[in-house]
């Protein structure tokens, strides 16, 4: 059932290309690229705090469309402008940017998890992200499909126990040893809420959607199987029965497990369609392990971007010829290995996407 009429898509490379299928070129984005390295990224966020725009369908729609404006023909994908830190808001956490995330009062023992709540009605908690999207589907006009998003359960409950970024995990990791079954429960409580709240993205519009687990690299390979893979795997069985059931779209998803190339074999039957790669792998090894089962995203390292057109357009001809399959672009999904960082130049930008373009066309 088709909740909303929206204008029919022109360019459809990043789907064919989450499919598995062979495309003419690579389709092409970039995580974060509506972000502080754009000006008028910048001169938005001069007057408005981080989270006010998460909350303004009409400042997220237009923050959304930036990058679409400025590289118009030469990106591939639109991704929601939003945050991973509204599932825990959206559970009764307080989440400040200050400038980086924090919570004032994070979850300190298993008694903790009684101050969420217990009910999470995603369509009243973050009904205003399912707004952003509908109204940035009419705005792209089809020029490019719309990512969704969310955070996986592994990496927002690690926000909600570290109460922010952190370098040594103990608080979360105390938790995970010390209270194993706690954890596991709460996971599972998080994954409820991400299906939800990414079944309402694609109600609203969103063509595919993208799981961000960015602090899978914390875990060794045993932990992750315990604490990160079953969350996962609940996410994808869960969200792909939702759709079928309620007649919507089958949607494809992508899985960016960050520092997690150790899980990349076992994780071709989590249930995703694409994974995503950060740059700590070898595109052909990558290629060798996944067997042909799913699509690859990724991974040139974001920092190459401040080396200037050389060294970018090398570092992307090498990643071309690494992912190619039969000498062409096949079940390959262009993107860097994290997001882009606050300083890079977006000339340099267009210029990463033009080379790409170029080296990944069949021939
Ligand atoms: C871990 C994580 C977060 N948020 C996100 C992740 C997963 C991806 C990753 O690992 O980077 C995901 C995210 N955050 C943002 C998007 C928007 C869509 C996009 O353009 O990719 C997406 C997909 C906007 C944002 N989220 C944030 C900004 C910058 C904040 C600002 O404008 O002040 C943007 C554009 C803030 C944020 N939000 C978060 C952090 C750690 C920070 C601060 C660090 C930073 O600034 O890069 C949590």
């Amino acid at each position: 059932m088709a909740l909303h009429e929206f204008p029919s898509l022109k360019n459809d490379l990043l789907l064919r290309a989450a499919k598995g299928e062979k495309t003419e070129r690579a389709p092409v984005w970039i995580m974060r690229q509506a972000g502080r390295y754009l000006p008028e990224f910048r001169e938005v966020r001069k007057s408005h705090e981080f989270f006010e725009i998460c909350r303004t369908p009409e400042l997220a729609v237009e923050i959304t469309l930036q990058p679409i404006r400025r590289f118009s023909g030469l990106v591939d994908a639109s991704i929601i402008f939003s945050d991973i830190l509204v599932v825990p808001q959206a559970m009764g956490m307080e989440v400040l940017m200050t400038p980086g995330p924090s919570f004032p009062e994070p979850l300190d023992t298993p008694a903790d998890v009684g101050k969420l709540n217990t009910v999470v009605d995603v369509d009243k908690e973050l009904g205003y992200v399912f707004e952003a999207i509908t109204q940035t589907r009419m705005a792209l006009a089809g020029e490019v499909p719309l990512i969704g998003f969310c955070g996986a359960p592994w990496t927002l409950f690690s926000y909600m126990i570290e109460g922010g970024g952190s370098k040594t995990y103990q608080k979360v990791k105390t938790w995970i040893f010390k209270y194993p079954e706690e954890s596991k429960a709460l996971l599972m409580r998080i994954a409820d809420v991400c299906v939800d709240f990414l079944v309402g993205q694609v109600k609203a519009g969103a063509q595919l959607l993208q799981v961000f687990d960015s602090w899978a690299g914390e875990l060794s390979p045993h932990d992750f199987d315990l604490f990160s893979r079953p969350s996962l795997v609940h996410i994808s069985t869960n969200v792909r029965a939702r759709l079928a059931a309620e007649n919507l779209p089958s949607t494809p998803l992508t899985l960016f497990a960050k520092g997690a190339n150790y899980a990349l074999a076992s994780l071709t039957d989590a249930g995703y369609d694409t994974l995503g790669l950060d740059w700590q792998i070898d595109p052909a090894e990558a290629r060798r392990l996944v067997k042909g089962k799913v699509a690859l995203q990724g991974n040139m390292d974001p920092n190459v971007l401040y080396g200037g057109r050389d060294a970018i357009e090398s570092a992307v001809k090498r990643m071309c010829a690494g992912f190619a399959v039969d000498g062409g672009s096949q079940a390959w999904i262009a993107n860097l290995g994290h997001g882009i960082t606050p300083g890079v130049d977006p000339e340099d930008v267009r210029w990463f996407f033009e080379c790409v373009h170029k080296y990944s066309a069949r021939t």
